[in-house]
């Protein structure tokens, strides 16, 4: 019989590495992150056994990319009338948009049309902040898809879920599966297929895993469907896809359709041997990033000092690199509960850089105010000693700007750090550098001047930004103490994934059965102390409506929990303690004196 742990998807599983994530020190916690990170790039010899395993160098693996970038080859020879999408939700849409963004360039740099597009579920805004709730709903992605291929003959989609798991998903890829005549379906994520998410969808024909069988089955005997799911590993924080999976997303997609443009230009077949170096590269990324680990972790001090401080983190980004800040800020709310002032960021020329289908959206709110102008216009003159404001940069940038801003922000606050990538030949001005109280300088070797190695360059710096700033912040929510081990437990349970992790972890740390835990976290939600039947068996879409306006429901269902005590009591317990962690850990003893061990 399988054990309990064989059940859990991967991407849902703790890291046996980071069970002490929550009191490592800096250094130590970018230490375990370089060691999770790496697990992206394992070899199939060091998989377990037991797995179905494929990992990202596995042989099988590598033909699989070979063969998605051969259809994406097809597709860009008549990029006019075919097109390839791009689609996910949170991070995975985020990645959807930057990497169709990218090819896209470089389709036009080589004087061809675009023909990339993404799909994000809750539209572009959720490009800038989390809109969790639409990954629930089926039939709106399959929606969206219809409306992004309408005219188009044929179509490679890339449905991208890390835990494959998302509805929003499966709605377009069954979708895809109705048409083989123009769709190729591709579902990219991290999970082998047996721990797929089984649950029926509300309101839908299909669960997630019936819809992800169906492209496995296909994929076998026809090239109008694959499923590419290589292991890369548990997350350091348990379940943040944003991180491993979302680094694992990208290389796969800029692996893939570097190939197949690689063949295109070349005019010959995609080659596995161009998909495995192109792997290769980014391998050395994780080695090129993390030779700057004692700086990475100066920056994680500083930054997890802001938060404990009630400071914020303010990120400044140039090009691409910006981002990639925007979308590490964008899933600090969902991740962390965190409130969206906490950690923002700001972009080089604004809407402008970011070149989103609607535009300017900032009319929206002052959460959707992204340029540097917004940044000096409204943070600067408010800046305190205890935020920390992060440049983020590249040795092709215009230094004498970088440094006229940095100036600005300096004479407000000397808590000004920066991320800067350059060539080894690459120079930063020593006044530059002098401005800045941390600086993570990652320097690259030099590259030929081929347009290839050019785009291969951004995209591994701006892997490398990620990895640095996924630091960053999680280092500095950690050291807030939002962390339990490694388990992030003042989570926003704003879908039915994180409703579903929410009673997990209820359940890992209390010991209770899941129908305690979920009583607990209804009384917290609806804060009363009789739950009726009828909201007993209510779908979980109505709990997520009332949790939304809701804060530390998850904690105040431990505390409850841990304690046998009212809700009311619960939220008075946690208010006593400023740091989430120590209250959780203060019941935990309670409860160890009130059964002790015989
Ligand atoms: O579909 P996936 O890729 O597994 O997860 C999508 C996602 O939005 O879910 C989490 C929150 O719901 C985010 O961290 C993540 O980006």
């Amino acid at each position: 019989m399988a054990a309990l742990e064989d059940l859990v998807p991967h991407t849902e599983r703790a890291n046996p590495r980071t069970h002490g994530l929550d009191t490592a020190s800096p250094s130590q916690l970018v230490q375990l992150l370089q060691e999770c990170d790496l697990e992206i790039f394992q070899r199939d010899d060091k998989a377990t056994a037991a797995e179905e395993h494929m990992t990202l160098f596995g042989e099988s693996t590598i033909r699989l990319m070979t063969d998605v970038a051969a259809q994406a080859k097809i597709i860009l020879e008549n990029p006019e009338n075919n097109a390839i999408v791009l689609s996910g939700c949170g991070t995975s849409g985020r990645l959807a948009f930057l990497v169709a963004k990218s090819f896209n360039k470089l389709l036009q740099d080589c004087g061809r049309s675009p023909c990339y597009t993404y799909v994000i579920a809750g539209g572009d805004k959720a490009l800038i902040t989390s809109q969790e709730a639409q990954e629930d709903q089926p039939e709106l992605g399959s929606q969206q898809l219809r409306e992004v291929t309408m005219d188009k003959k044929m179509i490679l989609f890339i449905g991208i879920t890390c835990g494959l798991s998302a509805p929003f998903v499966a709605g377009q890829l069954d979708m895809c599966l109705a048409d083989p005549g123009r769709f190729t379906a591709v579902l990219l994520g991290f999970n082998p297929l047996s721990l797929a998410r089984t649950t029926k969808v509300e309101g839908w024909h299909s669960s997630f895993a019936q819809v992800a069988e169906r492209i496995h089955s296909r994929s076998i005997s026809t090239t109008t469907s694959f499923l590419l799911n290589p292991l890369v590993g548990a997350e350091a924080l348990t379940g943040s896809t944003r991180m491993k999976g979302g680094s694992a997303t990208k290389v796969v997609l800029e692996t893939v359709f570097l190939a197949a443009h690689t063949a295109l230009n070349a005019g010959v077949a995609v080659s596995p041997s161009c998909v495995r170096e192109c792997l290769l590269s980014y391998e050395a990324v994780h080695k090129t990033t993390y030779a700057c680990s004692p700086s990475i972790a100066e920056l994680v001090h500083r930054c997890g000092t802001s938060l404990q401080q009630a400071g914020h983190l303010y990120y400044l980004g140039w090009g691409t690199l910006g981002i990639v800040a925007m979308i590490d800020a964008s899933e600090c709310p969902p991740t962390f509960g965190a409130d969206i002032n906490d950690v923002r960021a700001f972009l080089h020329g604004g809407y402008q850089t970011l070149g989103i289908k609607e535009g300017d959206v900032s009319s929206k709110g002052q959460q959707f105010f992204l340029s540097h102008e917004d940044f000096k216009k409204n943070i600067l003159p408010c800046l305190t000693d205890w935020d920390t404001v992060i440049l983020i940069f590249t040795g092709d940038d215009d230094q004498l700007e970088v440094r006229c801003f940095a100036e600005t922000i300096r004479a407000r606050s000397p808590h000004i750090s920066a991320i800067v990538h350059a060539s080894s030949e690459q120079h930063l001005r020593g006044e530059l550098e002098s401005l800045f109280a941390t600086i993570v300088k990652v320097t690259w070797p030099t590259i030929s001047s081929h347009k290839m190695d050019h785009y291969l360059k951004i995209f591994h710096w701006e892997l490398s930004t990620k990895w640095i700033l996924n630091a960053a912040s999680t280092g500095a929510h950690v050291a807030k103490g939002k962390v339990l081990h490694n388990f992030m437990v003042d989570l926003k349970v704003s879908n039915k994934k994180l409703f579903e992790r929410a009673l997990g972890i209820l359940q890992k740390f209390t010991g209770q059965p899941r129908k305690e835990c979920l009583k607990a976290l209804l009384r917290c939600i609806y804060e009363t102390e009789e739950i009726s039947e009828e909201t007993s068996n209510a779908d979980i879409s109505r709990h997520i409506q009332v949790i939304a306006h809701k804060e530390k429901v998850v904690p105040t269902a431990m505390v409850a929990l841990l304690c046998d005590c009212s809700v009311t009591e619960a939220r008075r317990l946690l208010s006593e303690r400023r740091v989430i962690r120590d209250a959780i850990e203060h019941c935990l003893d309670l409860r160890r004196e009130r059964t002790p061990i015989v």
